[in-house]
């Protein structure tokens, strides 16, 4: 969908290359995180693949079409843009901030106020409340969403993120992430996404590059992929430590080898050893002889770091894991968990 071929751009002046001979694969609808220390050529890379700066070298492909020569405005178009300061313009509504592309387009004013709305509810703010305001009167988080509707606008193919949560608060930051993540899972958009934040490029990333000096690649494979076998000592110090806590957050509950789970309806039925007690529609209620102490219940699509985080808050070694229902269908235990989780550096 996006190629890059042996892109390179030297700033004039400069004595070495921003981006030097990269080459790089975009899938339809996936997204690609760039992640790289400070001055790597990132930033760069991105206004390389929407003609905002021009290739010294090299060729970028959208969609199999060589667009290295096309006219810049019309491949913009197709290709939406979000970046970190959101770059609203201060003295234009918001309904009319994310109409701008559309009016260039020479849409009618019916068909962009229709357009402006969906914008709206597709990013989670309601059209009547929000369309009339002004940039000023939105917080941080909701002119980041206005950013992101204003890239859509014209339903474009691409989209290309620099830094899109970057200026934003720890929590408003993490509510944005997931919002995007079920926006994208419905829209689908092929998407290059910078940041030099790993915790974002692991959450975010569908496959994540990890770039060196002049952007040269050093690693291009999925989040858990990189986590578990660093390509090498670069990569692996740019991982740092906690790799094997970062995978748990990707792998599911159910990916692990559950215990056997006894259940029984009636508090009042003898059975041996540890049962959990169900109601009449089968859903776990807690372990029979623990009638005061908590007991851990976790979805089997929950990832394992949130069933650590469950057990070690509960103290317990033992959790009931239950499908989408709340039925149980097995049990996690501490000790299956050390065996089992899928570790940094070991191969599966
Ligand atoms: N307009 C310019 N003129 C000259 N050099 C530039 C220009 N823009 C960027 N550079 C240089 O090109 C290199 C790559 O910059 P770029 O902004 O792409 O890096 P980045 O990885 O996005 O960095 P950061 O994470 O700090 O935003 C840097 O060495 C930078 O100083």
């Amino acid at each position: 969908m996006i190629r890059l071929d042996g892109v390179s751009k030297r700033y004039p002046g400069q004595a070495k290359a921003a981006v030097s001979e990269l080459s790089l694969d975009v899938r339809d609808g996936e997204i690609v995180v760039l992640l790289g220390p400070s001055g790597c050529g990132k930033t760069t890379t991105l206004r390389l693949i929407n003609r905002l700066i021009e290739p010294t070298s090299g060729r970028i492909f959208l969609d199999g079409e060589d667009v290295t020569r096309v006219d810049p405005d019309q491949l913009r178009r197709r290709i939406g843009y979000v970046i970190q300061q959101v770059g609203l313009f201060p003295h234009m509504t918001i309904a009319d901030n994310i109409g701008l592309i559309p009016r260039t387009l020479g849409w009618d004013k019916k068909r962009i106020r229709t357009r402006v709305d969906e914008l709206l509810e597709l990013v989670g703010l309601d059209p009547a409340a929000y369309r009339r305001r002004y940039p000023k009167e939105l917080s941080g988080g909701q002119q980041q969403r206005v950013g992101v509707a204003r890239a859509l606008a014209a339903d474009p193919p691409a989209m290309l993120m620099d830094e899109p949560f970057g200026a934003i608060d720890p929590i408003t930051r993490e509510r944005l992430q997931d919002a995007f993540l079920d926006l994208q899972a419905q829209i689908r958009k092929t998407i290059v996404l910078v940041t030099h934040d790993l915790t974002e490029a692991v959450k975010l990333g569908d496959r994540i590059a990890i770039l060196g000096e002049e952007a040269r690649v050093r690693q291009y494979d999925t989040p858990s992929a990189i986590l578990a076998e660093p390509a090498d000592e670069f990569v692996a110090s740019f991982i740092g430590s906690g790799a094997a806590i970062r995978r748990l957050r990707l792998e599911t509950v159910g990916a692990l080898p559950l215990g056997p789970v006894e259940v029984v309806r009636d508090p009042a039925d003898p059975v041996p050893g540890r049962a959990v007690l169900v109601d009449g529609d089968g859903r776990a209620l807690r372990w029979l002889e623990s009638s005061e102490r908590a007991t851990v219940v976790v979805r089997a699509d929950q990832s394992v770091y949130e069933a650590v985080d469950a057990m070690l808050r509960a103290r317990d070694e033992e959790a009931v894991v239950v499908d989408e229902d709340g039925r149980p269908v097995g049990t996690l235990s501490w000790s299956a968990l050390i065996r089992e989780a899928p570790l940094a550096g070991e191969a599966r």
